[in-house]
């Protein structure tokens, strides 16, 4: 709908780009209604194209990504990318025009997003994403890494069923309890050490973590303070938002081109491996001082126990 329109817009702002699509239509809105913008404004015709990302989600793998990006979807001003392009972790050799070509056209003004979990955790991508360009707004859904590793374990599973058990995987000796931090599953639950990485390149006032605990129990607190950070007006907000009871998630009332409420797939919202309650405390245990040194490093705390 938004690309077939003019727009009256102002000088450049927020991304080095123009007015948010959402002010602009509200603004011609009212110049419609004769109530004297026009003269405030300076008309120019935009047509969309497509442009590399003003904004990316990093992490974590299993935190919330995708429910946090089709959340964000509804809104006028952002326009992302459906798939997980890899191209900073996988694909870079290909080059940023081929990155470009990979999202979805988008008006000046309107925030372009794509999401990546991988990127978190991967070495290079810090310094890569830095090279294209220095302003970008990270975001990082962040969970318990003790369920994030349990819902990992729970997704490997569900594609090699016959791999060891949990607890053979995050042992190196049953008998010591001694875990094995190598293991990806806990490996990714390190965020302090991912995280230091990203802010050897990027200051922490650009990256915005949001608690994946809360983006299942209060979705629209969160996205309020996503929008914020991406400098955008809160249109989505609780009135787009209800909670399934059979699938144990909010889910959306009318998803973007649609009328019909919709909660995200199968794979989202697994019912996880069971764990030997041991196993949980022992691994509660190893997390506890990383987890400190995170919430020391993010200056909030998560309150995981
Ligand atoms: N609204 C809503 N609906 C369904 N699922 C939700 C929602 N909000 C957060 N989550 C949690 O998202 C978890 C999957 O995380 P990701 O999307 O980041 O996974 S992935 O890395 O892209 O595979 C998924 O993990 P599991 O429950 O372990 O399957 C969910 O707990």
């Amino acid at each position: 709908m938004v690309f077939s329109l003019v727009y009256l817009l102002t000088e450049p702002q927020g991304y080095g780009v123009s007015q948010p699509v959402s002010q602009v239509q509200n603004a011609s809105r009212e110049d419609a209604d004769g109530r004297g913008v026009q003269g405030a404004l300076e008309r120019r015709e935009y047509t969309a194209a497509r442009r590399l990302p003003h904004a990316l989600i990093i992490g974590v793998k299993k935190g919330g990504t995708r429910a946090l990006l089709e959340f964000l979807r509804l809104h006028p001003d952002i326009r992302a990318l459906g798939s997980e392009p890899h191209f900073f972790d996988r694909h870079y050799t290909r080059g940023l025009d081929w990155y470009r070509s990979m999202m979805p056209k988008a008006l000046e003004g309107q925030v372009v997003m794509e999401k990546t979990p991988r990127y978190f955790v991967t070495t290079d991508t810090p310094s890569r994403v830095h090279a294209m360009s220095r302003h970008v707004k990270l975001i990082v859904v962040v969970r318990d890494p003790v369920t994030r590793a349990i819902s990992d374990y729970t997704q490997i599973i569900s594609k090699t069923p016959h791999i060891p058990s949990f607890e053979t995987l995050a042992f190196k000796n049953h008998s010591t309890a001694e875990v094995d931090s190598q293991w990806s599953p806990l490996w990714i639950g390190l965020y302090a050490l991912h995280l230091q990485r990203w802010l050897d390149w990027f200051p922490l006032e650009q990256i915005h973590l949001v608690s994946g605990e809360r983006l299942i129990s209060d979705p629209a607190g969160e996205l309020a303070k996503v929008q914020d950070f991406l400098g955008l007006q809160r249109i989505v907000t609780d009135k787009h938002f209800y909670f399934n009871k059979t699938k144990g998630f909010p889910c959306l009332k009318k998803p973007e081109g649609s009328s019909k409420p919709h909660c995200l797939g199968k794979t989202k919202g697994r019912t996880h491996a069971r764990i030997d309650p041991h196993v949980l405390k022992s691994l509660r245990e190893f997390y506890r001082p990383h987890n400190e040194d995170f919430y020391k490093l993010a200056r909030q705390d998560f309150g995981w126990q």
